[in-house]
């Protein structure tokens, strides 16, 4: 890179703008200051653009967050810092939830800012050469709901500590993806992740797969190799599925975890490592150590900090977002246009029960934009899965949840006069379906839902529907 780089820093706090001013023109890079958000958005207005910006979160006029988010529309791939008081950690959170490359705690420590402004630098250009790598290495979290709020703000919360962290969800709840992000936002960021699913390894190479082998150490060890501990040597381990780690294999790690060292199997030199522990599980770790299948002294080493992460079916009012998340990034893989939710199939998709949690819904997302004939998704176009899903809890008051779910939104949102849309919208679903059973005839779809056939003709009229002329019928 030839160029020098613009840093663009926004702050209405002069020695900050000033400090970071200093470091990075000394770091060879060249600053810009700003004292307000609005005069940096003026500046993009004018087309112009930094390579990193970095910004205060409190200021008068526009916030830092309100910054970010013009930022996150205008340029989604400019990275962004943003700095926080130690006190604003709901803002920490928020900032990223909006996607900030990297927030930066307020008193900060001048050297990290600056090798944090270089790091996302890096990221900038990386991003230059291999935009489409761009999205596997940055998985970004969504989750508007309280329980998911919990989750950033324990990210938050942890951003600078290596305690050790038990994660516990059930299978497809984004369990890999916290861990990811406990990792990124840690004093450990800028060093290797390193994910072990213990369930997907056969038990007699786990040994070696944790703390690698000599050359010979047993049939097949033609070559000396290095286990994960050591490849995840100053960065962070995360064991998935450790309720499935055999005996001999939670003994080991113990020690390990007791004493920093260890040895390769087949190996007599104690090697020494610096690594983080984030630990998941789908099952109850108490109950396994009540059963005796996992051990009680390892179960309290892990169980530091412990983050549950809830069913998608307890955080259902993030399920348009997810799913319209999902459907671009299968458009992008797949280098086709995205496919639209009509807001009646996004309602359903909402209603559903979901036990295969995020993971099911990012692979029905998948199967959509493959197999869905238009471009605005129906009911209809649904894998046929979940649609007898629907009709087996229809009988058990499924539609009256949906129906709750969109009522508690609406009035959240501050709607009032509920019943003036809702009524309205219940009688025409009841109406044109009727009239679908009886191929368009009033009289008989009148006596289907039990009214009488001059209700059903003013209701009709009242709702102003559309429907094919029954003129036959009609006369009578
Ligand atoms: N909140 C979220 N926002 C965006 N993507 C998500 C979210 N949660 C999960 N995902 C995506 O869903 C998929 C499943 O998540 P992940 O692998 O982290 O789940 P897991 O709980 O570790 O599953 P398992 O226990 O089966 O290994 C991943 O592709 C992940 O990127």
């Amino acid at each position: 890179m030839t160029r020098t780089a613009d840093v663009w820093i926004v702050d209405d706090d002069r020695s900050i703008r000033w400090v970071l001013e200093k470091a990075l023109q000394q770091d060879g890079m060249q600053p810009v200051c700003f004292d307000s958000a609005d005069s940096a958005l003026a500046r993009l207005q004018r087309q112009q653009r930094p390579d990193v910006l970095i910004s205060d979160i409190r200021m008068p006029g526009t916030s830092g967050l309100e910054l970010l988010s013009s930022i996150r529309e205008r340029y989604p791939k400019l990275p962004v810092i943003i700095m926080t008081a130690h006190s604003d950690l709901d803002s920490a959170v928020a900032s990223y939830q909006g996607g900030a490359f990297e927030y930066l705690p307020k008193p900060f420590d001048v050297d990290e800012a600056v090798s944090l402004v270089r790091r996302a630098l890096a990221h900038s250009h990386e991003d230059d050469h291999s935009a489409g790598d761009q999205i596997s290495h940055t998985p970004e979290i969504i989750g508007e709901a309280p329980a998911m709020q919990e989750v950033f703000r324990a990210i938050g919360r942890l951003s600078h500590s290596n305690i050790t962290v038990l994660i516990n969800g059930e299978s497809g709840t984004g369990k890999e993806l916290v861990a990811h992000a406990l990792h990124r936002h840690s004093p450990r960021a800028r060093n290797p992740f390193i994910a072990l699913n213990m369930a997907a390894i056969p038990h007699d190479l786990m040994e070696s797969e944790l703390f690698g082998h000599e050359k010979g150490a047993f049939t097949g060890a033609a070559m000396q190799r290095r286990g994960r501990f050591e490849q995840a040597d100053g960065g962070t381990l995360f064991l998935d599925e450790i309720g499935d780690m055999p005996a001999e294999t939670q003994t080991r790690l113990l020690r390990v975890l007791a004493d920093g060292e260890f040895y390769r199997v087949g190996g007599h030199t104690p090697i020494k490592v610096d690594v983080r522990i984030i630990a998941a599980t789908h099952q109850d770790l108490e109950s396994l150590v009540q059963a005796g299948k996992f051990r009680e002294d390892l179960f309290h080493r892990l169980n530091v900090i412990r983050i549950h992460i809830p069913r998608l079916s307890e955080r259902r009012e993030d399920i348009p977002t997810l799913a319209q998340h999902f459907l671009s990034r299968a458009a992008q893989e797949l280098a086709v246009e995205p496919k639209i939710l009509k807001p009646q199939t996004r309602d359903y998709l909402r209603g559903l029960p979901w036990p295969g949690n995020v993971r099911q819904l990012e692979n029905t997302c998948r199967w959509i934009t493959v197999m869905a004939s238009s471009r605005e998704v129906l009911v209809e176009d649904l894998p046929p899965e979940l649609l007898v899903q629907h009709q087996d809890s229809a009988g058990d008051g499924h539609w009256e949840h949906s129906l709750r779910i969109w009522a508690d939104r609406e009035l959240a949102r501050g709607v009032t006069q509920l019943l003036d849309q809702a009524v309205p919208a219940f009688e025409r679903i009841m109406i044109e379906t009727a009239l679908k059973h009886t191929a368009g005839r009033r009289r008989d779809a009148a006596q289907l839902l039990g009214w009488g056939r001059n209700t059903l003709t003013r209701k009709i009229k009242d709702l102003g529907l559309e429907l094919g002329a029954d003129e036959e019928d009609d006369t009578e």
